[in-house]
Parts: C-alpha cells; structure tokens; sequence
C-alpha cells in the first residue's frame, strides 16, 4: 500500500489529494453541525464582540498615554473612567468568550455524537458485498479512532483556530486604524506564516496519514488475533504474529517521528523568530522615521499600542500553526470518516411487496461476483410454499452463494428470483426480513441473555420467544440455566454447547415467525445427538414454513421434499433422497456413500 492514501478498508488504496480532504472534512462537520447552525451563527458573533471589547484595551492604553500620561495632564475623574473602561471592557470579553467557546463545546460535542451513530447506523447497511473487503478492525478504527479525530476537529482545532482568527482580525482592524503603513509591516505575518503552514503540510501530511493507516492496521491485526485466538495458539505462531505486529507498530513510531519532527522545527521556533524580527523592524521603523529625533508624543502612544498588539497578532498565529498538526490528523480523519459514509448503501425496496405462502421461484439465474467469472449458470427452481429443500454440492458448487441471492445479500439479476410470485427485490425489506429466517452456520451470539439473544432487539413478547425456543427444542435447557431466559450467555455464547448455539439459532429465526427459514450448514458441527433435535424441529415445521437447507451433513436433509445437487453452479441433479439414491453413477449417491465410508471410518 502506498504511504500516501486514504483507504475505504479493504478497498485498493486512493492517492491522496489535499484538496479534496479538506473538502471531504468539511463537507462532514458542516452536515454534522448543520442542526446546531444557530448556535454557530449566535457563538460566532459574540465571539467577534469579545474580540471587539479586547481590541478596545491597547486603544484605551494609547489615550490614556497620549492625552494624560505624557502631556503631564492629571484630570482624574477622565483618567480613572479610562481604566475602568478597560477593566470593564476586559472583563466582559473574557466573560463572552468564556461562554460562548463553551456553547460551541456543547455544538462540537453533539456533532461528534451525531456522527458516530451516523456512521455506526451506515455501517449495518452496507451490503454483504462491502463486508466481502471490508477488514473488522479497520472499520471499528474508523469507527472510533477516526470520529474521535472529528472530535478534535471541532473541539480543540476548530475552536482555538476560530478564536484566534477573531483576536487576530480584532488586532489588525485597530492596527489599520492607528498607523495602516505599521499595519502593513505587521501584515507580512500572515503570509509568511501561511507560507510556513503549507510547507509543514506538505512535509507532514503523508507522514500523518501513513500513521492513521498504520495505526488502522494495528487495530485490525490486534482483532483478528483475539477472534482467532485458538487457531493461532495452536498453530504456534503467537511469536511470528507478535514480530509482524512490532514491525506494524515501528513503521507506525517512525511515521509519528516524521510528523513530529515537522512539528518542531518548522511551527513554534519559526514563529518566535518572526515575532522578533517584526518587533525589531516595526521599532526601527520609528526609529528611521524622523532619523534619530526623539519620539513624538503621538508616536510613543502609537508604538505602545502597536507592542501590544503585535503581541496580539503573533500569539493567535502561533496558536493556530501549533493546532496544525492535530488538523492534519484530524482532517484525516474526518475524510477517512467521510469516504465511508460515501459508500452506497444497499438498496432498499422500496414497493410493498409481501411474502404470503412461502413458495420460491428461480428463473434463469446467472451469478458472478466479478465480471467474467460466473458462478452460478442459468439455475430454475420451484419450490412450494411449506416444502422442505434441500441442496448439496461439493465445496465451491455455489450453495452459499445461491442462498445469499435468496437472502438478498447480493442483488440477482432482476425477475430471477420471485418469491410467492413478487421478484424478491421488491418485497419491503423490514417485512422481508421478518419472514425470512436463517440459521448460519456461525450461530453468532451476543455477549447477553438467552431471551436477548433470541429477540436481537425486536421487541418480542415472552410468549412469542418462548415457543419459539419450544419449537426449536431449546426451551428445556434454557430453563435449566440458573436464571433461565435471563441468564447471561457470556461473549459469543461461550457458556453453551456449540449444539446449544444452534438450537437457539434455530430458535431465534423462528422468533420472527418466518414463513421461509434457510439454513446454511446448520448442523455441521453439532453431535449426532443434537442433529437428530434439529431434524426433528424441522419436521415439526413442515408444512407451514418453507425450508431451504443447506447441509453437508446429509443426514439433516435426507428426508427432505426434494434434494437439489449443485455441481460448479449448475443443478445436476434434483429429486427425493431415494430417487437420487437410485441414479446409477449419480453425483448424490457417490456423496452419500463416500459420508457413509467416513462415519464408519471415525466410528
Ligand atoms: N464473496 C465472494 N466474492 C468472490 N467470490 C466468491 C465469494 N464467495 C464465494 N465466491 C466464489 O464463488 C464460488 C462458489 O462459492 P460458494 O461459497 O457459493 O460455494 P459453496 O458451495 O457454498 O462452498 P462451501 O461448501 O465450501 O461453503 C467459489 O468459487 C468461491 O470462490
């Protein structure tokens, strides 16, 4: 991967371009902050009236300097007014400015909350397909890691930067107001330090993006090492993967080195060479002025305010280049959050189609995940409502890939798949997927509660969970927990038997009340035992839900309606177990009797 890239995860690399992150990043904290828009608008201009009121003090300095300090004109009352205003006006500014960097805190804030969920809520509706590239611990980076750098964004950049500006502006309005020719000196400031901030951006950025990628990677590696613990435990190679992290994590600490480097020889040092030289140009300036004469009194007001607010000038500029390299970051950031907010979501129907009977009709249909590599060849299938299916196949065949186009994962060419008569793309997909049930192989359980476990936050009633576990044979050995449906399952169900799983697997994708239930391998790696719970379930189900079932067990489907044989995306065979038993040289049969040989084999 180049060092230079913003990469959606999993995604081939994209070269990065300055522009269009800052575009990206603003783009995403002006559609996040857009509710709070009056609190930015109303936050803004008090923030100018604070920096109005402290420009006012240098001014009052210069008057009470010119008009009483030095023509020795003690006129008390007009003198003590002069340094009550300025405390006054002081004060007040401190006061706005303390209030309002606190209410654009509160918009931050909640800006920052609204882009979490936005980008969590995104995330669950990527389609399947995007899951295929995506890498787990990349995404939860930028899920976290990237929308806390948004938070630094607008917390600390955004605001100090904004605050600065302000001052800053509020100082060259009054210097413009004094003497514009000092003005102008003071002035060069600015581009030199815009000229310094882009060079520092130019040197840093890729150094700033490689990090967050790397720390991308760190991220990604860590989790798919604890999610596969036990493989890499057993095939010893905690070692090699520890080597490959530390080489992750020093190209990581080399990259921060860069940037810091960046940081310290190009952002404060240089600042605080200029402040003196300017300092030293803009006192030489009166000193050539009248070549050597002393002072006027005008003048020593003049050059008193303009100290002052040079010092105004090159503290906000110092303030906003040390915010550079957090912006860096966090631009990063907020445009690595951006490009995935700008993945498409899946397509959701948007007719009203409904699933009634349950019956299922494939048509001609041809599958490729990538152009030019088919994978399934012009299936057609019909399978009546309440019937029991099921499909084998060598690995490879195509029976997932069949079962994520009746699923919807992946959209099948249209009219391919109808389901009780309606293409399946137009059936809505909260009635869809209430309808449709399935049982992975993976039985994937949430670290909580039998009953949370079966309702997955759907808001069912105890009678509705409670037969389903019935229906799905798990009602007796979640009752015999200690507390029951309330007991906790522990992460990913640990506290269940790997058949345990399944049965509540079952169980939670009958909750739905579906009137299709698919299920992909669902009893490959349960006992003989628990096998036979499941067929029976099965049985108990016929008639009124369609069952689609993929097994590699062919015990779990041999007593099905109807078989179907997949062979490299083709149906080569279709029909009852004992039909299929009786073709000679039958594809099923070789299956069966080749299972057959292996059970005896392990018994
Ligand atoms: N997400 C994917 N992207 C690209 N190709 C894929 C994807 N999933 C599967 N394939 C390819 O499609 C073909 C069929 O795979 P599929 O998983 O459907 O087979 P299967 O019959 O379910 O195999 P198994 O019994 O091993 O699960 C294979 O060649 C596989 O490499």
């Amino acid at each position: 991967m180049p060092a230079d890239s913003i990469a959606v995860p999993g995604l081939p690399a994209e070269p990065v371009d300055r522009r269009r992150t800052v575009g990206d990043a603003a783009a995403l904290l002006a559609r996040a902050a857009a509710p709070d828009r009056r609190h930015l608008l109303h936050g803004m201009f008090w923030l100018l009236v604070a920096a109005g009121l402290e420009a006012l003090g240098p001014l009052i300095g210069k008057t009470f300097i010119d008009s009483y300090l030095l023509p020795r004109n003690a006129q008390w009352p007009q003198m003590a007014g002069l340094l009550a205003g300025a405390l006054v006006a002081g004060m007040a500014a401190s006061w706005l400015r303390y209030l309002q960097l606190t209410r654009l805190a509160g918009v931050a804030m909640r800006s920052v909350q609204r882009i979490r969920e936005s980008v969590y809520g995104h995330v669950l509706r990527l389609p399947m397909s995007f899951f295929d590239r995506a890498i787990t611990g990349q995404l939860v980076s930028r899920v976290t890691n990237d929308t806390e750098a948004v938070k630094t964004l607008y917390v600390q950049v955004l605001f100090v930067m904004l605050d600065s500006v302000i001052v800053l502006s509020g100082a060259m309005v009054a210097m413009l107001w004094l003497d514009w020719h000092l003005m102008l000196i003071v002035a060069t400031l600015v581009p030199a330090v815009a000229l310094i901030v882009l060079l520092y951006q130019r040197l840093s950025a890729p150094a700033v993006t490689r990090s967050r990628e790397l720390r991308s990677e760190l991220n990604a590696q860590m989790a798919e090492s604890i999610a596969g613990m036990a493989v890499l435990q057993a095939s010893n190679a905690a070692e090699r993967f520890s080597a490959k992290f530390a080489a992750v994590n020093e190209a990581h600490y080399q990259s921060r080195q860069r940037e810091l480097r960046a940081n310290a020889w190009l952002l404060r040092p240089v600042l605080d060479l200029l402040n003196v030289i300017l300092l030293a140009v803009v006192i030489a300036v009166f000193g050539a002025r009248d070549q050597g004469a002393a002072l006027t009194t005008l003048e020593v007001g003049v050059l008193y305010a303009f100290i002052n607010y040079i010092a105004r000038v090159v503290e906000p500029l110092i303030q906003i280049t040390m915010q550079f390299s957090q912006l860096q970051q966090a631009m990063v950031g907020a445009a690595r959050v951006h490009a995935l907010l700008k993945e498409a979501e899946a397509p959701k129907a948007a007719e009203q189609g409904r699933v009634t009977e349950g019956g299922i009709s494939i048509d001609h249909l041809d599958f490729a995940y990538q152009p030019g590599q088919p994978v399934l060849h012009d299936l057609n299938l019909h399978i009546e409502p309440g019937s029991f299916h099921g499909i084998v196949g060598h690995t490879g065949s195509g029976k997932s890939t069949l079962l994520s186009l009746l699923l919807r994962f992946y959209p099948a060419p249209p009219g391919s798949i109808r389901v009780d008569g309606t293409p399946v793309d137009a059936i809505a997909e909260d009635h869809f997927r209430d309808r449709v049930g399935l049982v992975p192989q993976d039985p994937f359980l949430l670290a909580a509660s039998a009953r949370e476990n079966i309702d997955m936050g759907r808001g069912l009633g105890d009678e509705r969970i409670e037969a389903a576990a019935k229906a799905a044979h798990a009602h007796d050995f979640i009752l015999a927990l200690e507390q029951g449906y309330a007991t906790s399952l522990g992460e990913g169900g640990a506290r269940l038997s790997v058949g345990q799983k399944q049965l509540l697997a079952i169980a939670r994708a009958l909750a739905g009340d579906p009137r299709i239930l698919f299920l992909d391998e669902a009893t490959s790696h349960i006992d003989s035992e628990t096998e036979q719970i499941v067929q029976r379930a099965l049985t108990e189900l016929r008639g009124r839900v369609t069952i689609v079932a993929i097994a590699h067990r062919l015990s779990t489907i041999r007593d099905a309606d109807r078989i179907v044989v997949l062979n490299h995306g083709r149906i080569a065979e279709l029909g009852t177990h004992a039909e299929l038993m009786a073709m000679p040289q039958g594809l099923y049969q070789r299956l069966y009797l080749l299972q057959q040989l292996e059970e005896e084999g392990a018994g």
